[in-house]
């Protein structure tokens, strides 16, 4: 079994027992009574490329990462160095992670919230809208077609932004088949948990103009924004050297400068 299925083996345990306690129709109130979406769109396709920093505390590659005690607190300091979205792993087994997390990171920041995990049903995509998620991800190598194409209609007409990730050819024109209109590749390959930074100019030419591009994983610092900006980077999504840094808020601002670079001006 690939690292990744024994990962959805985990969250779909977990969803079980969470949905004896919450029904369908709780979490379809909650998600009325919460924050309204913000607009993901408007958010990654403005000037520059978007920097999305990640709260994670741990992950199936490199184990525990950093404690996190309050994920708010990370979160407003990443606000503060200019990141436009912030990605809260909600996956718990593997990443350390909660629905109370994004809850919490969603009352303190004023900037689109994305819940990470490893969403395969509609009741996950209302979670993510009843604790304030803007944006939602949704990973191609976990899902048949019909459930993807589901998936990312449902996403919308709840107001969430589907965030589409793929990591091969395959998956990109699946993604784009479904409709996709913010695609983000990974680096990282979920089934080996190998990086490859490479991928990302490899498949960003398959991705129609009018989709938004993001570069996953394997973000070090500025050097690899630029890299990953000079083959149509239109955010970057960056974890780990940011939950283990020093400074998480001038870290995302060192992002955020070479982001805007007038060299990178072109295009966008
Ligand atoms: O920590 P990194 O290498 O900066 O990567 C962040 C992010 O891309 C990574 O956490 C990620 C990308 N896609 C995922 C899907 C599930 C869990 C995690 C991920």
């Amino acid at each position: 079994m690939s690292v990744l299925d024994e990962i959805i083996d985990g969250v779909l345990a977990d969803l079980a027992e969470r949905q004896k306690t919450v029904s369908l129709e709780d979490l379809k109130e909650r998600a009325a009574s919460a924050a309204p979406p913000r607009d993901a769109l408007r958010a990654l396709g403005s000037d520059g490329v978007s920097v999305i920093a990640e709260v994670k505390r741990s992950s199936p590659s490199k184990g525990a990462l950093a404690a996190i005690a309050d994920p708010a607190a990370l979160a407003r300091d990443y606000e503060a160095g200019g990141a436009k979205v912030i990605s809260v792993l909600t996956e718990q087994r593997r990443f350390g992670g909660s629905l109370e997390d994004l809850a919490a990171v969603r009352a303190n920041v004023d900037i689109c919230v994305l819940r990470k995990d490893f969403i395969v049903t509609a009741y996950q995509l209302w979670e993510a809208r009843a604790h304030g998620a803007d944006l939602a991800l949704l990973i191609v190598a976990a899902l048949e077609q019909e459930a993807l194409v589901s998936l990312i209609e449902r996403a919308e007409s709840i107001g969430l932004t589907p965030l589409v990730e793929v990591h091969t050819e395959d998956e990109v024109a699946r993604a784009v088949a479904a409709g996709a209109k913010v695609i983000g590749v990974n680096a990282r390959n979920l089934k080996t948990l190998e990086v490859e930074r490479g991928t990302f100019a490899r498949l960003a030419p398959l991705i129609p103009d009018d989709v938004i591009k993001i570069a996953e994983s394997g973000v070090r610092g500025p050097h690899d924004l630029l890299a990953y900006a000079t083959a149509g980077a239109d955010a970057v999504l960056v974890g780990e050297s940011l939950v283990t840094g020093r400074d998480p808020r001038s870290a995302v601002a060192d992002l955020v400068a070479a982001g805007t670079h007038p060299a990178l001006r072109q295009g966008k």
